[in-house]
């Protein structure tokens, strides 16, 4: 069976598929407000999510899209710290997308119930800020970092690497005392692979599951993969996120991690229809 354990809430996820509802709390993802007004539109947009059924809430204060430049600890924690007292009464788990071992221990004390390492808890201190506490963690593969990743990424083979890389990050995690049931895993679409890496993370996601036995995070939504093949820029790429959710979903994901709520939630509703159990 597959199970997450995040802070207080504990998912079978043989029961269904958890959908991950993204919340930039970016400046450059609100207009040119001020900081109360961004908290403002975070708040209402993450009512929004849940209210189209959205199972969790991926709050994250740094772009980490290639090339993207970094965020101060201090900017980032007055952009994510304050979300997530905002958000907490939504009564939804809050996932927080950072790889800065103080924004992390900031996060659990503020109630974040899950959070979400892009960097797969490497940096120094970063399974300290966690070790003592029962959030859930999402351990996820990056080659390199955001600002050079994209730069000609290559690799022998990529699901074997992908693979190799997170069973070293789980075995670190055990060994420092962490639950296995508070992990889950993801190959890092668009972190470091071209399409083509891509696309083999995706048919190999059941490997992957199977490998390490815990479940998997999926983050396609809106990224160069979806626009690689369909030719659309990233304000289109609705349907090739939905028939990515889904095909994630065919090879074994338990999470998906998505901009469109509403419309992931139907896709997958009629996807689970026609699915023998
Ligand atoms: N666990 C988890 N957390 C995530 N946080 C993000 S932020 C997306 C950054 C980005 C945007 C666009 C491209 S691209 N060039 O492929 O279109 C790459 C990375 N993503 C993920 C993901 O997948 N999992």
């Amino acid at each position: 069976p597959q199970f997450l354990q995040c802070g207080r809430y504990g998912f079978d996820l043989d029961t269904g598929t958890l959908v991950m509802g993204i919340l930039n709390v970016t400046p450059d993802s609100f207009s040119d407000g001020g900081r109360f007004q961004s908290l403002e539109f975070a708040l209402s947009h993450a009512e929004e999510m849940i209210a189209n059924g959205a199972d969790m809430i991926d709050i994250g204060g740094e772009s980490t899209r290639p090339g993207s430049p970094a965020v101060s600890l201090d900017e980032e924690l007055r952009r994510v710290i304050p979300a997530v007292y905002a958000l907490r009464g939504l009564g939804k788990p809050l996932s927080v997308d950072t790889y800065k071992a103080e924004v992390m221990r900031e996060a659990v004390l503020a109630g974040a119930d899950m959070i979400n390492d892009i960097n797969g808890f490497r940096a120094p201190g970063a399974l300290e800020a966690v070790s003592d506490s029962d959030c859930g963690l999402c351990v996820m593969h990056m080659q390199r970092d955001p600002g050079t990743m994209q730069q000609n990424p290559g690799y022998g083979d990529v699901v074997a690497e992908v693979t190799d890389f997170l069973r070293q990050r789980v075995d670190e995690m055990v060994a420092a005392g962490i639950d296995r049931k508070r992990i889950c895993i993801d190959p890092g679409f668009g972190f470091g692979k071209t399409v083509e890496h891509n696309y083999a993370l995706l048919r190999n996601i059941g490997t992957m599951q199977q490998e390490l036995g815990l479940p998997v995070l999926a983050g396609l939504s809106r990224k160069s993969m979806i626009g690689a093949v369909t030719g659309k820029p990233v304000e289109q790429r609705l349907a090739g996120s939905l028939a990515g959710a889904l095909a994630a979903v065919a090879h074994g994901a338990r999470i998906v991690r998505v901009h469109d709520v509403a419309e992931t939630v139907d896709a997958l509703k009629v996807w689970q229809a026609a699915s023998t159990n």
